[in-house]
């Protein structure tokens, strides 16, 4: 093993380093890539935890930017080593208009590519969703499915779509030239629906349940599965591709993987109780409550009520006909092209991810019991 001056050497730069995925991938770099020199944090709105991560070995270099601005993209990727690509608008709750999330999500991510090229940067990690594949708009359940699994992407919802259209456009840049001749190597991840510390849906499902005296009442039958992995061990996939794509370019440049763990398969909504319910919340019904005709007719009220209030007030729950589709639309991944093509291993069992959600939920009002 080198010895640490040789060993540090390397630039990384991760956009979006401040979200809930960002900042797990930002800390998990400091813990677990000993080649780093400088790690820089591209990101919209810069978080205060960045202060504490300047005092260790690794020159932390938060950088206050807008993926949309080409030049602030190119000046934060110039001479770094890897771009992590996590920055994105993550909303289907119709908060962003269709047009800003595909300014964010795609025209972002050509900047990106370009600024990789135009700069002499080779590796390229993409943080792209599972739902680039589905559920489609026809709700076909994609069961137990992986990176070959044939299905339908048919997207109308304007995340999804954005989605796909970045990340064709990572794995089409996979070989160009960048700057000084050498090839572009690049991948995507495709988690599931990450949960764990910093969860934001899940801070609002929890707060939404004490507000109803501690109850959440079941929507989707708990025979409708959803996939969901642990915040870690997707930060801890992206830490590994960056490190394997130099060695291993031949094999995973331009490749998709899913992000998967040993998280079980589970209801959106019985999932969520796992953290939950030892926080007190208790799922009302063993059953919908409500029929799905009721539930999409409310779904589509919330959504003619959002348009309606959208001059005066941003009315944006939970409940919308995208949601309640995607919730209603049994996705389930199950794969190991991860361990097969870079030695991934979840580096969290489910144990260890269930503990960490359930304290963090515990420390968001002192309900620790
Ligand atoms: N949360 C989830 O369940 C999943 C998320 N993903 C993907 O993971 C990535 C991160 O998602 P989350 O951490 O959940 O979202 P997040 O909203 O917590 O983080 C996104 C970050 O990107 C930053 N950002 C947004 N617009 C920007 C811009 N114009 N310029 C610079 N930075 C900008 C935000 O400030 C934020 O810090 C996204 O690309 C998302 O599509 C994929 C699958 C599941
Ligand atoms: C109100 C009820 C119907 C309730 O059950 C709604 C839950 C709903 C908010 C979530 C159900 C499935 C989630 C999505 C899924 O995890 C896939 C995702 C991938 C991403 O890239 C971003 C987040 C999300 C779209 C995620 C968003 C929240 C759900 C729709």
């Amino acid at each position: 093993m080198a010895d640490s001056a040789q060993a540090q050497k390397l630039v990384y730069l991760v956009t979006g380093g401040c979200g809930f995925l960002g900042e797990h991938v930002v800390r998990m770099l400091l813990q677990r890539e000993p080649r780093l020199r400088e790690l820089r944090i591209f990101d919209l709105q810069l978080g205060p935890w960045l202060e504490e991560l300047k005092t260790g070995p690794v020159q932390v270099t938060a950088i206050q930017g807008d993926v949309t601005q080409a030049h602030e993209v190119i000046a934060a990727v110039a001479g770094a080593h890897v771009v992590i690509h996590a920055a994105g608008l993550v909303d289907v709750f119709g908060r962003a208009s269709p047009e800003t999330i595909h300014e964010v999500n795609v025209q972002g991510t050509k900047n990106v590519i370009e600024a990789c090229v135009q700069t002499g940067t080779q590796f390229l990690v993409y943080t792209s969703s599972m739902e680039v594949v589905g559920p489609n708009v026809k709700g076909h359940p994609f069961y137990r499915g992986n990176e070959d699994t044939p299905y339908e992407a048919v997207h109308r919802h304007p995340y999804p779509h954005s989605k796909a259209l970045a990340e064709q456009l990572v794995l089409k840049a996979n070989g160009r030239k960048v700057r000084g001749g050498l090839p572009l190597v690049t991948c995507a991840l495709r988690p599931t629906g990450i949960y764990g510390e910093g969860h934001q849906i899940m801070r609002d499902i929890y707060y939404q349940g004490l507000r109803l005296g501690g109850r959440l009442f079941r929507a989707i039958p708990a025979s409708v599965e959803h996939g969901r992995v642990y915040v870690g061990n997707v930060a801890w996939m992206h830490v590994l591709v960056a490190r394997e794509l130099e060695q291993r370019a031949a094999l995973m440049g331009g490749q998709v993987y899913f992000c998967y763990d040993k998280s079980p398969y589970k209801s959106y909504e019985d999932f969520n109780m796992e953290f939950l319910g030892p926080c007190g919340l208790r799922l009302v019904g063993t059953r919908p409550l409500l029929p799905y005709w009721l539930l999409m007719l409310l779904a589509a009220l919330n959504a003619l009520l959002q348009w309606l209030l959208r001059p005066l007030l941003l009315y944006a729950p939970l409940l919308n006909p995208y949601t309640l589709a995607v919730a209603n639309t049994t996705f389930t991944v199950s794969t190991n092209k991860a361990q097969r093509h870079f030695g991934y291993e979840p580096l969290f069992s489910w144990e260890d991810s269930r503990t960490r959600t359930i304290r963090w939920v515990q420390a968001m009002d002192g309900s620790a019991q």
